[in-house]
This record gives C-alpha cells, structure tokens and sequence, in this order.
C-alpha cells in the first residue's frame, strides 16, 4: 500500500536496526541497559580526555622565545640550528635558495679586497717579492698597529696583481645580479660603498628568489645560470687574489676582518664558485644575511608521544637603531636567548666605533635584567663565537688589553670565558628582579653538532618547564 510503504521508507534505518527485539524479557532489557550506560561511560572518559588533550595542548604547547643581541652576535645563526634540528626538512628545501646569498657574501669580500687595493699607491712595478705568510699571530686585525702587516705606503702592486683586480672586475656585475635577484637593500645607517646588504624580515627574498631564477646562458653542454656562469670564470682569480699572502697581509685588506666572518666562504672558494654548486647545511648556517626588522620562525618540538610543543622564535636585528622594536616583545615571551659575541671582545660596533663589544653586551644585558616584565621569562645566555676567542688569545691578543678591568689574569679561553660568566651573573644579581630560571651555554653556533646537543638540552629543560605548569608533568 502506498501509505504503508511511506512509513517504511521515512523510518530511520539505523534507529531501527537498534531497536529493541519486540520479544525482549524485562532480565534482558536490564542487561541491556547495563551495557548500554556502560558504553556511554567509557565514551563519554574518551571524549573528556580529547578535550583535556586539545585544551591543554592550545594552553602549553606554545613557547615564544625572544633572541637578543648586537649585530653579528650569531641570533640569526641560533635560529638557524633550531630550525635544522627541529625542522630539518623544511631547513633543506631551502639550501638551494641560500646559494645567492653565498654568492653574495663571496662576491662582497673579494670586491672589498679589490676596494681596499685601489686605495693603495697602484705603480706598476715588475719586481714582485713575496714576503712570507703572516704568522698566526698575525692573522687577527686589531684596532692597534699590526706587526706584520705591511703599511700601505710602501706597497706597490705587481703587474700580476693589478691585472688580477682586471680580470676580477665581472665582479662588479654579479654583485649587481644578486642583489637585483635577492632583493637587497642599501643599508641606511651604515651606508658605505661596500656595506652589508640587507633584506627586510619575512621569507619574501626567498620567494623572490624562485620568481625570478635568473639568466640562463646556454651553450653545447645545456644552460647554466649567468651568476653562477660568471663566478665560475672568476673563480680561479679568487682563489689567487685570496691566496696571495702580500695581499692578505695588507693592512687596509686586515682592516676588513675578513678571517673572522665565517660566512664568507673565502676558504671554500673552489667548490662555493663551481657551476652546480648546493649549498650544504653547514654552508646555510654559516651564510651572513643581516636582519632587518622581527622575524618569526616556527617549529615543533615533540617531547613525548603525544605531548608536542609549539616554538615561535622572534629573531630581531641587532644594530642599534633596531633595538627600539625589542621591548614591544618583552611581555609576551616565556624566554629570552641573549647572545653575546665572546670572540668580538677586541671588536667596536660598526655603527658606534667607540664601543667595544663586549662592554655593548654588558650594557645591553644590563637593560635586559633590569626590565620589569623580567620576571616572567627564562633567561638563556649563549656566550657565542668561542672559537674566535680561542684562536685570538691563542694568537697573543691580550683579552685584558680590551677588557682592562680583567687586569693580570690567566690570557687563556677558559678563563676569560668564566671571567664573562660571572660579570653577567653579578649583574642579573644586582637586579631587583627575580627571573624564572637563568642558564648559561658557551657555543661555537657555527659548529652544528655541537650546537645541536646544546640546543637539545635547552630545549629539553625549557618543556620541562613549561609543562610542569600545566601538571601534564611533574
Ligand atoms: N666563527 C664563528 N662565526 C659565527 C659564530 N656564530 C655565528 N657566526 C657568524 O657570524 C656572522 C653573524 O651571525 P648572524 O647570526 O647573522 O648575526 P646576527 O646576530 O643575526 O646579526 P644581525 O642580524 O645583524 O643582528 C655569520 O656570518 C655567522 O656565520 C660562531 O660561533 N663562530
Ligand atoms: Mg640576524
């Protein structure tokens, strides 16, 4: 019947497939009954702990990390380690877009050799003599007379050398190839004809990178990229220019510290300028790109099966006129990373030539343990570039020369490293604020492996941390 068969059709299946037997005995509809608020007990438990899980995840998970210091202390070096031990994936898809940054730094130091040259008194002269390499002890530029380093006046350059700066002036057109591809900008405040370039916070260079992949120049072999093309043809003349001691034993070429800035692959020319060149992870790390603004990195970090926390990591710049925008993060971290450039001791600000650098880190620690909002954040200190003050103090640069208040103490790297040490920690003292928890590493960010056990500790204690909170931990 058309009615009947309606009624069939509107019942829910499903609610009639769990519906009663008619012939249910009054002992089985208790058992029923039974199992049936059994079954909505143990679903409803599952249910409360996805809530806890989701609600307590949205409140924890969540670490922000704020990374402070001057420029080139290594903050954007920090990030990068946490990002390759924490986001290894994502880190390595980007290797090959740091390439132009590589390029960039390789092509910076040989044009500031070149520069540096052209200042000199440029007669040719057929007599080259060849002193012979600088010693170790002299392979730091200080601010003081350098006692092997030949003064410009009496340099004159050999016909080999000036034909060199010709054969290098391509160069010039790289340089411009890059920053056109990269995006860079002149950098305001430091000006100067050959000063860092800089890009503005964000990944938007690296977009602009894969937009704009550059001219290729094909021959019978294929196609290669122009940029890489030009620094291949030049790089046997790098590799000359660097390797010839005269030069590098130059004052104005000393002057440029150019053995200090390890993102400047000078040593690793003839694989860092071949066509086909990948940047490797090390090469990433070590890469110099100057900050510009807030940067905001994101990676997981899984503590436990199940139990994952979220970092966001700020990295800002470090000049000067960049540390107004610091504050504004100061009330919403849960840590603060302060680097300080232990190996820059004998070094004054590029933006402020009176001030040593360590006496910049002094001061700038002392206005971080004095903010107010202090109270709620760990302190973490990264006593960064110990390599660099191992092989300076091993080259006889006397750290007390710089830093006169560590008077006749032992010049050795342990020591002035514990010397740094206390004085940070007598100043966190004197503070009127109490901190949640403040802990001190030394580092050679630049050395990957042993970043990646520091970081792992680091990042260990502070979920430890966290978590104890939120009693997921005891
Ligand atoms: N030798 C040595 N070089 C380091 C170390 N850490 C960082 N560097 C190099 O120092 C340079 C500056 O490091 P960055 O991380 O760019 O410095 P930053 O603090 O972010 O500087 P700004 O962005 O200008 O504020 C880079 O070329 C790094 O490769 C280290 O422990 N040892
Ligand atoms: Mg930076």
């Amino acid at each position: 019947m058309p009615t009947r068969t309606r009624a069939r059709n509107d019942s829910d299946p499903f609610e009639e497939a769990l519906r009663p037997p008619s012939d249910e005995t009054p002992e089985q509809e208790l058992i029923r009954k039974r199992k049936e608020t059994e079954a909505r007990r143990v679903n409803d438990a599952i249910q409360e702990e996805i809530d806890r899980t989701a609600a307590s995840e949205k409140k924890l998970t969540t670490i922000k990390l704020l990374v402070l210091g001057q420029s080139e202390s290594g903050k954007s070096t920090l990030v990068k380690n946490f990002r390759l031990k924490y986001s290894s994936r994502e880190f390595r898809q980007e290797n090959i877009t740091w390439r132009s940054v590589i390029q960039l730094n390789v092509v910076h130091s040989i044009l500031q050799i070149l520069d540096a040259l052209s200042t000199l008194t440029d007669r040719p002269s057929t007599s080259y003599s060849p002193i012979s390499p600088p010693s170790p002890s002299s392979s730091f530029s200080t601010t003081d007379t350098l006692p092997h380093s030949r003064s410009n006046s009496n340099v004159q350059l050999t016909n080999e050398q000036r034909a060199l700066k010709l054969r290098l002036s391509p160069l010039i057109q790289v340089d411009r190839l890059l920053r056109d591809r990269i995006g860079t900008e002149e950098d305001q405040e430091l000006g100067g004809k050959f000063s860092e370039f800089v890009v503005r916070a964000g990944s938007a260079w690296k977009s602009a990178i894969h937009r704009q992949p550059g001219r290729q120049i094909g021959d019978e072999n294929g196609s290669v990229d122009q940029i890489s093309h030009l620094m291949s043809m030049c790089k046997n003349d790098m590799i000359q220019l660097w390797n010839d001691q005269v030069i590098r034993g130059l004052r104005v070429v000393r002057k440029l510290r150019l053995e200090e800035r390890s993102g400047f692959f000078l040593d690793s020319l003839d694989r860092v300028c071949s066509v086909g060149y990948v940047p490797t992870d090390d090469d990433v790390i070590k890469a110099r790109l100057r900050t510009l603004g807030v940067n905001e990195t994101r990676f997981n970090v899984v503590y436990a099966p199940g139990l994952t926390t979220q970092w966001r990591v700020y990295d800002v710049g470090g000049i000067k006129s960049q540390r107004v925008y610091w504050a504004s993060f100061f009330d919403d971290v849960d840590c603060i990373a302060f680097i300080v450039s232990i190996g820059a001791f004998n070094q004054y600000l590029e933006e402020d030539p009176e001030v040593n650098r360590l006496a910049d880190s002094f001061d700038i620690w002392h206005k971080i343990v004095n903010a107010k909002l202090l109270a709620k954040v760990h302190l973490l200190v990264f006593l960064n570039k110990y390599d660099l003050l191992e092989r300076k103090l091993a080259s006889g640069i006397r750290f007390n020369k710089y830093i006169t208040s560590y008077e006749g103490r032992s010049n050795d790297a342990t020591s002035c490293t514990a010397y740094i040490k206390t004085k940070l920690h007598n100043q966190l003292s004197e503070s009127k604020h109490e901190v949640q928890s403040f802990i001190c590493h030394v580092t050679s960010l630049t050395n990957t492996t042993s970043s990646g056990h520091i970081l792992a500790a680091v990042t260990e204690l502070l979920v430890t941390k966290a978590l104890s909170h939120t009693q997921l931990i005891n």
